[in-house]
């Protein structure tokens, strides 16, 4: 697939197709990703979500080249990270992905400038002023830089991730249940942050969660079960999104 702007001018972000992924072999074999073709449009927040085992981590992981795959191909933009060796694949991620975890991954020693710098001078590249900016001051950091991760709240510290995972205008950022440490109103204030980043930022996000509130803040949810694409919904609310998931029996 190397057409990445659709008629309507959407362009891909990531697209996903015919994707497989076998963990183990022989008898005790298990097929997390059976075949799975899905896009996700630049400049849209997506969520994945479906019930336990379902692969939705697999997918993800495979999306953002933390996994090999065995079948089917993943392209972020024109480029198809299935085919790329170990040392293409950490500078694409390094250069063109940002990622926010459940356990906000930041390093103990660091201040909170130094994590959100930290990917970039690795790179040997300078941060735009500007941007990062207007990451930091949308995200109610400034008074928090010289601050180290156990001087912060956990909804600090994800929001630390956060600026680290956007400050080089990743082409993706892939959250992987980035409220799940979070109390409810911490959460919010991080899913408030990824849809404005979104929305006013033209950035792309794609969010794995159990969580059907924080779908919510979501343009689309993309339905997985057993390894299957079992539907999507758009312009999701929390109800909408339970009901989804009774019917797949999660
Ligand atoms: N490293 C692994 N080795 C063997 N099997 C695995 C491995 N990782 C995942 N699996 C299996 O693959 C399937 C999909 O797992 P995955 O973690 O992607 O599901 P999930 O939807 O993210 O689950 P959860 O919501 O519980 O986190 C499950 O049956 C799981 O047991």
């Amino acid at each position: 697939m190397s057409a990445v702007v659709s008629q309507l001018g959407t362009r891909t972000a990531v697209a996903a197709r015919d994707l497989v992924k076998v963990y183990g072999k022989g008898d005790t074999a298990v097929r997390a990703l059976a075949g799975v073709s899905v896009s996700f449009a630049a400049g849209e927040f997506t969520a994945i979500m479906g019930p336990s085992g379902s692969g939705k981590s697999t997918l993800m992981h495979c999306l953002a080249g933390l996994d090999t795959v065995d079948g089917g191909s993943v392209h972020i933009g024109d480029t198809d990270i299935t085919h790329l060796g170990d040392r293409e694949l950490t500078r694409l991620r390094r250069d063109r992905i940002g990622f926010v975890f459940q356990a906000f991954n930041l390093l103990p020693t660091l201040t909170a400038r130094q994590n959100i710098l930290l990917g970039l001078e690795l790179a040997g590249r300078k941060a735009d002023q500007a941007w990062l900016d207007t990451i930091v001051d949308t995200l109610g950091l400034r008074e928090r830089l010289d601050h180290r991760p156990t001087e912060l709240s956990g909804g600090q510290q994800q929001r630390v991730a956060c600026a680290r995972a956007l400050v080089a205008r990743p082409d993706v950022v892939f959250a992987d249940e980035p409220t799940g440490n979070l109390d409810s109103r911490s959460g919010a204030e991080v899913l408030d942050f990824l849809r404005m980043s979104v929305r006013r930022l033209n950035q792309t996000v794609i969010m794995v969660t159990h969580d059907p509130v924080a779908a919510s803040y979501a343009d689309r949810v993309v339905l997985i079960a057993d390894g299957a694409l079992a539907g999507e919904i758009t312009q999701p609310t929390a109800d909408s999104v339970l009901a989804a998931l009774a019917h797949l029996g999660a």
